[in-house]
């Protein structure tokens, strides 16, 4: 486990803990480094520490020759696009044929609400993502906005859409981040673990599909599927609507 000592990682350590099936070997946090020593014979290693630090963690753990199930946000086409190029490497040279499973959310409901927005995203002149967060999250908007919001953008493409319709002149900083052309919204608030709300408007109509983890053993189960699905799956998976097979 990478990040053991954070949030995430004390309940995915817990978690994995009381899974008969699953032995945790390695606990890492800011400061070890990631080599086969310290991962102890791992076969696959969770990543849940923070933006700046994972790309280099999955690197690491590729020259290691472990299989990466990645929680963190932060991940752009750019440092995917390296660590895909770094798996057909390490494949062309003869080495373990690896995966790495990186998702922006692994709540059922989170990933549900994801499914049915790009779903939905057709069918509305206009859509908004709002998402909603504990006041110790040091990015904005959150990862699963960022997928969801994009998610929507290529829907809205392949209908032929526009951008949602938007008269504002001024005051452009109250309209949230801009993402692929859907504006996304971020609230922190103490008491909060981690919420979306996606709307959709037409002429006299509304969709709100909105989602709610209230605890971090939500994302459990799906952290605990990757663990056992990703050695499967050589390659770099982006979502867990892929292992679900939702997408
Ligand atoms: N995909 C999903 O379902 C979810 C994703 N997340 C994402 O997971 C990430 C972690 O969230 P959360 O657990 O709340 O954050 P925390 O800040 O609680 O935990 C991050 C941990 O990583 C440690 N860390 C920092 N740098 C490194 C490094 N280079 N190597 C190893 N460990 C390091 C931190 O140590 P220190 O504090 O000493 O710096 C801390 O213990 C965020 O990006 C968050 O958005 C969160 C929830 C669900
Ligand atoms: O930092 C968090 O807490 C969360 N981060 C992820 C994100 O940015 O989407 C997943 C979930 O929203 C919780």
């Amino acid at each position: 486990m990478l990040g053991a000592a954070g949030r995430m990682g004390a309940t995915v350590c817990a978690a994995v803990e009381g899974a008969a099936d699953l032995e945790l070997v390695a606990r890492l946090d800011a400061g070890d480094e990631v080599t086969p020593q310290t991962l102890r014979g791992a076969q696959v290693a969770v990543d849940f520490t923070v933006p700046s630090a994972t790309e280099a963690n999955v690197h690491a753990l590729i020259d290691a020759g472990v299989h990466a199930v990645v929680g963190t946000t932060g991940w752009t086409d750019e440092s995917r696009g390296r660590v895909v190029e770094h798996l057909a490497r390490v494949a062309a040279d003869g080495g373990p044929s690896l995966g790495v499973l990186i998702a922006p959310n692994f709540g059922l409901s989170a990933v549900l609400a994801m499914t049915f927005a790009a779903k939905a995203a057709r069918y509305f002149e206009s859509a908004e993502v709002v998402e909603l967060h504990h006041p110790d999250k040091v990015d904005a908007p959150s990862g699963t906005a960022r997928h969801t919001a994009a998610a929507i953008a290529a829907a809205r493409a392949d209908a032929g859409l526009g951008p949602s319709p938007d008269a504002t002149e001024s005051g452009w900083e109250a309209r949230g981040a801009d993402v692929d052309g859907v504006r996304v919204h971020a609230v922190r608030l103490r008491g909060l673990v981690a919420h979306e709300e996606i709307l959709f408007g037409n002429a006299g109509e509304q969709l709100v599909i909105r989602q709610d983890s209230f605890d971090r053993v939500s994302f459990m189960p799906g952290v605990l599927l990757a663990v056992r699905e990703v050695s499967a799956r050589p390659g770099l998976t982006v979502g867990l609507e892929n292992v679900l097979d939702l997408a």
